[in-house]
């Protein structure tokens, strides 16, 4: 069946074969470069377009960096609300991890990638901390990389647009 995030992931040549060393610290021989081809309207905007119409949430959130494009994209097509996890806390200013109004709402994570998870699963426990309701990841691309699993151990479902061996086999 056509998956055109699929094929828009190919089109913008979002997969590189190099020496990588990933957010887990573990090695790879390529690396899928979502944040580059969300600067394309098309395909930022067909990802948004998506998850607005398969799934239901009150917030829809993403961790900095990569999951803010997404998120902000995905609430400008569903009409709902967007959170922010700041990658880290700061010292200055207002110092919330989580921008956005998520306590007692039922939210929606967003990721451009999930390897391991951690970068889900230390979303998912911010968006907690934060009074949140959560129980479902999108991973724009996952790589099988026991990211499913990581968060199944929380109560918490990944739902793939696209899954890496699609990419790599196309
Ligand atoms: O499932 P994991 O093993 O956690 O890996 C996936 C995460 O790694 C990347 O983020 P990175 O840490 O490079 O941060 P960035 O979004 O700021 O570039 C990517 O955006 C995912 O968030
Ligand atoms: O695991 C990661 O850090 C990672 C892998 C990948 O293919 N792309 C990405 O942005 N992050």
């Amino acid at each position: 069946m056509a998956n055109p995030v699929l094929e828009l992931l190919i089109q913008y040549k979002a997969v590189e074969f190099g020496d990588f060393t990933l957010a887990s610290g573990a090695k790879s021989t390529y690396y899928v470069d979502v944040k580059t081809a969300i600067m394309q309207p098309a395909l930022l905007g067909e990802i948004a377009k998506e998850v607005a119409e398969r799934y239901e949430f009150e917030v829809v959130a993403g961790v900095a960096v990569g999951g803010v494009p997404l998120a902000v994209a995905v609430s400008l097509a569903s009409g709902k609300s967007c959170a922010i996890i700041r990658a880290a806390a700061k010292d200055h200013g207002k110092s919330e991890m989580v921008i956005g109004d998520v306590a007692g709402k039922r939210v929606l994570l967003i990721e451009d990638v999930t390897t391991s998870g951690g970068s889900s699963k230390y979303g998912v426990d911010e968006l907690r901390k934060a009074g949140a309701i959560i129980d479902s990841v999108v991973s724009v691309v996952d790589r099988d990389g026991g990211a499913a699993a990581l968060l199944a151990a929380d109560g918490v479902a990944l739902h793939p647009l696209v899954k890496a061996n699609e990419l790599l086999n196309h």
